[in-house]
């Protein structure tokens, strides 16, 4: 232990000494579960970083918003990777996507798929995404007064949402011909516990990990999904179909580049395969995790339902429906989202990776190429100093006067910031806020009383640990003028 603990003391980098192999804390290093990962934090008692070992392996833990700035910011390109080695693409052809990539190849490819995340494509997919929010209410009709469990439902919604706008499958939620895939799609990549194992292995271990031939997904279920696009791209190129979802988006975008004479780079099939697949491993449990606990807040504070409902009325009666426009027009809504993923963030840490040989930016602190670092969105999210009341669901702490709320000043980060920060935030802003607005305008919504009233972080930030836990009750608003839930 005392020869590991060298490793931050000659850089002179305060530090946390390792836990024994046999202590019972080891599978909570090797975990990172999000108690730890707080309890790091604190013991960092305002320091800007603070060393600590994932299991046996140096892992830097940085901690104000200056210098995260930094990391993900400013000197960006000393710290552009987010794990230590590339996933090969011979074992694992689909992990030539955006996540996995590093350098110049991850340069190459987020250049490229930039332009299919502008205003202008998401409003074209504007009504993929409401008519499965619109067949999402039908369900809850149906089965309004009964108790449904929140991830089940929202992840139902989220798997239709991708696989139609990503993979360009057309389907309806209910449909129970669609039933297969969507099954299919959500094993695939659901984050069980072997998920996380996986990945955490992969992160220590990269190289024994693709040595091994392991894959992150299952892959006879991968597999089906990867056939399944190339039969699109197939019809498509065959028969023209038009329909603006990614598939398109990305095939259109190959063809500029053909116009353009860059014949020799342009995205063969397997690349634009892979990217539609970064959009499911990325979006699923994220917009899942987001939607189920900003039901779950709803549930509990009837005024900001009430407030979000008649926000939604009055953008309704404005714009004469509800369109791209309206929904983005509505700023408590664009509270209450900020806030559910301030309280909530489904990403609790991010990964960085040093590519050279740096110091820890304002220090002469040394850091080696291959250095691990770790930023801890949830810890910070929930330190009072940045955020008052931290265990509060309070929508309002997003005013427009407020402090400014991002770096270097205020650590928020859900979606991460600079170069490599989430390409697919507009995407999913723009789903959970159709699905919201549309939800309060016609429900009322309360927790069951068996749902627990407050989730912990181990549970929301397991989303395995979510199943089963918060349950929902949905009433139609028009049937329920006297008998409407009170939820206070
Ligand atoms: C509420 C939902 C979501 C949250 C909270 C979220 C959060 C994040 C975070 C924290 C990162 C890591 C950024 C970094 O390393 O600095 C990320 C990366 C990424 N996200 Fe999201 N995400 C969400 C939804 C989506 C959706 C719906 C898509 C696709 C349509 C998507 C696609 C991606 C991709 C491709 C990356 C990798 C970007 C890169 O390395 O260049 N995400 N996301």
């Amino acid at each position: 232990n005392n020869q590991i603990c060298l490793y931050w003391k000659k850089r002179g980098i305060p530090f946390i000494p390792a836990t024994s192999l046999f202590s019972k804390d080891i599978i909570r290093s090797f975990l990172l579960t999000p108690a730890l990962l707080s309890e790091i934090y604190d013991r960092s008692k305002g320091k800007s970083f603070i060393g600590f070992f994932q299991m046996r392996e140096p892992v830097l833990m940085v901690c104000t918003p200056d210098v995260i700035n930094a990391v993900l910011n400013k000197d960006f390109h000393s710290f552009s990777s987010t794990r230590k080695s590339e996933c090969s693409s011979e074992s694992d052809p689909l992990s030539q996507h955006l996540l996995a990539l590093d350098g110049e190849k991850w340069k190459n490819i987020r250049s490229r798929l930039t332009p299919a995340f502008t205003s202008g494509k998401l409003k074209s997919m504007f009504p993929i995404i409401d008519s499965h929010v619109d067949e999402f209410l039908q369900f809850l009709e149906k089965h309004q007064g009964e108790s449904i469990d929140a991830e089940e439902i929202c992840s139902c919604l989220s798997i239709t949402n991708i696989l139609s706008c990503s993979f360009g499958l057309q389907t309806e939620c209910q449909n129970p011909n669609n039933a297969r895939f969507i099954q299919v799609g959500k094993k695939a990549f659901e984050a069980g516990f072997w998920t996380l194992l996986k990945a955490r292995f992969r992160m220590m271990f990269p190289r024994l990990f693709n040595l091994l031939k392991l894959k992150g997904y299952v892959s006879g279920h991968a597999n089906f999904c990867a056939d399944f696009v190339r039969e699109v791209i197939e019809h498509r190129k065959m028969t023209g179909f038009h329909r603006p979802d990614f598939v398109e988006i990305l095939m259109k975008l190959r063809s500029d580049e053909v116009d353009k004479g860059e014949d020799g780079k342009s995205l063969s099939d397997s690349l634009i395969i892979a990217q539609v697949f970064s959009f499911l491993v990325a979006g699923y449990e994220t917009t899942t995790t987001t939607l189920s606990c900003a039901l779950f807040e709803l549930a509990q504070d009837a005024h900001a339902a009430e407030k979000l409902r008649t926000e939604a009325q009055d953008a309704m009666e404005l714009c004469g429906s509800l369109n791209y426009e309206s929904v983005n027009s509505m700023d408590f809504l664009d509270r209450v989202i900020k806030e559910v993923l301030r309280k909530h963030p489904p990403v609790i840490f991010i990964p960085r990776v040093c590519t050279k040989k740096t110091t820890i930016p304002g220090t002469s602190a040394l850091l080696e190429e291959g250095t691990q670092l770790l930023i801890p969105v949830l810890a910070l999210h929930r330190d009072p100093k940045y955020y008052p009341y931290p265990d509060e669901f309070l929508p309002q702490r997003f005013t427009s006067h407020s402090a400014k709320l991002s770096l270097p000043d205020t650590p928020y980060l859900p979606f991460s910031e600079g170069p490599r920060k989430c390409i697919g935030m507009r995407f999913a802003l723009l789903e959970l806020k159709i699905a919201l607005a549309k939800i309060v305008m016609d429900f009322d919504l309360k927790l069951d009383e068996t749902s627990p009233k407050v989730i912990t972080v181990e549970e929301f930030a397991r989303t395995y640990k979510m199943k089963n836990r918060i349950k929902l009750i949905f009433k139609r608003k028009s049937l329920t003028s006297q008998d409407s839930c009170s939820t206070t």
